[in-house]
């Protein structure tokens, strides 16, 4: 599965640890991250994880354009809902379009942690062909 890890300044080290707690999981995808968020994960877990631009760079629109391309499969998003961000519009689009492809998407620890022992039992098999392609892909 091809896996986006993304967080905002004030949850990085929340994904961080979150990410540590269950790397034995995320180390069996392809995993892909906005560029401060990968290069901290990298650093502390040794992982090799593709890094996009900053998300405040474009880092956000990339992923989407994945998304897009039917190329991800899973996206934990942390966002800090407390903090106004330069690039608001791109979170937004984002998101948006995770609901777009059905892509599913955590953007707290608590769905986060759900995601996660999916993963480990296999859950997403089963979204094998149900993403909407809209004739794409
Ligand atoms: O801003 C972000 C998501 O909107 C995250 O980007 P960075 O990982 O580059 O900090």
């Amino acid at each position: 599965m091809k896996i986006a890890l993304i967080a905002h300044d004030e949850k990085k080290d929340d994904l961080i640890n979150f990410f540590l707690e269950h790397q034995d999981v995320f180390s069996e995808h392809e995993l892909f991250a906005t560029g401060t968020t990968g290069r901290r994960l990298m650093k502390t877990s040794g992982l090799s994880i593709h890094c996009f631009q900053s998300g405040p760079l474009g880092g956000d629109q990339e992923i989407g354009a994945s998304i897009a391309r039917g190329e991800m499969d899973l996206i934990f998003f942390f966002r800090d809902p407390l903090t106004a961000q330069p690039h608001e519009p791109d979170v937004s689009a984002l998101v948006r379009l995770c609901d777009v492809y059905s892509v599913p998407l955590a953007t707290n620890i608590g769905t986060g942690t759900i995601l996660v022992e999916g993963l480990k039992r296999g859950d997403f098999d089963q979204l094998h062909g149900k993403r909407p392609t809209y004739g794409n892909h």
